[in-house]
């Protein structure tokens, strides 16, 4: 596994209306993220956070909120990205909402042509400016990252597709609106929803996520919403769905996930402290990530 680890925050709350999500990489800092992951033994260099331009007003095109903010931020972060991906070091982005994975996978999927992707989530995030009902672009990124939706999204950091649909797995899904449901029939999306989970258990879901984005592909990012995990146990996300994966489920998730040794590459999304009992889902967040990256109970 790649020791070198770079975080870069990413202080954005646009792509889901501005609800407080944009301290997030704050939080996750506050809770230790450095000094956790250090204790691992891995090489730890915080590159801080992309710049993002505050709007002066609402705006809204064609059913995407603050699309020039989004783009312009995810643009600048596809860069710092792809550069750290460039150094041979392993990119550890903290969001800010869901709408950043627009950046990191467009900064990764530059150096891996076959870029498997696990979307941890309670959504599909497969969302259009057609299919949205909330015109936020946090529920759209996956739909973007694979060639569909708005060009400007679909074009950040200048090249597109970034994934081929047979190299995705979403876990942990049990609110899809109508327009992604579609979506994944009409692409054939991997999606081990909720109903998958509680019938196969998390152990044999993770072998075949695995399996799956393993095939044919040179490397596996990981893209963890927080609100995939149940809001009993991560109260602090801006669209919460109850049912979902349990505190131990995850760990044990990213734990078979860091022996597999796939990964190049995680975000960690929508941690919003505003929402949070006490920076539990930061914390629930930074213990995640130590998993993902190796820690071991024993
Ligand atoms: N990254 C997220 N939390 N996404 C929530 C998306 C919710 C809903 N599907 C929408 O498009 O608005
Ligand atoms: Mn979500
Ligand atoms: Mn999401």
């Amino acid at each position: 596994m790649n020791k070198n680890i770079s975080i870069v925050g990413v202080p954005l709350d646009l792509g889901a209306d501005r609800r407080g999500v944009d301290m997030g990489p704050s939080a996750i800092r506050y809770a230790g993220v450095v000094a956790r992951l250090e204790q691992l033994g891995l090489n730890i260099q915080d590159r801080g956070d992309i710049p993002v331009t505050r709007p002066h007003h609402f705006t809204e095109t064609e059913n995407h909120k603050y699309l020039d903010e989004v783009v312009a931020a995810n643009a600048k972060l596809a860069e710092v990205v792809s550069d750290i991906m460039a150094e041979g070091r392993f990119p550890l982005v903290l969001g800010g909402d869901h709408c950043i994975a627009l950046g990191t996978v467009a900064g990764v999927a530059k150096h891996k042509k076959n870029l498997g992707v696990i979307w941890f989530d309670a959504h599909g995030d497969l969302n259009t400016g057609e299919t949205s009902p909330s015109g936020n672009i946090h529920g759209m990124p996956l739909a973007a990252s694979l060639g569909y939706g708005h060009d400007r999204l679909v074009q950040i950091g200048g090249y597109a597709p970034k994934l081929k649909p047979e190299n995705v797995v979403i876990i942990g899904a049990r609110d899809l609106d109508k327009g992604e449901r579609e979506l994944i029939k009409r692409v054939g999306l991997k999606v081990f929803t909720m109903h998958e989970i509680d019938k196969l258990g998390m152990a044999r879901v993770m072998e075949e996520a695995i399996a799956h984005v393993s095939k044919n592909t040179d490397g596996v990012h990981l893209s963890l919403d927080l609100d995939g995990l149940d809001p009993h146990d991560a109260p602090g996300v801006g669209t919460p769905v109850i049912g979902g994966i349990s505190y131990r489920e995850g760990h044990l998730a990213l734990e078979m996930l860091a022996d597999a040794d796939v990964l190049c590459s995680a975000e960690f999304v929508e941690v919003n402290p505003i929402l949070d009992k006490q920076n539990a889902t930061a914390r629930v967040a930074v213990a995640l990530m130590s998993s993902a990256l190796g820690d071991k109970l024993l």
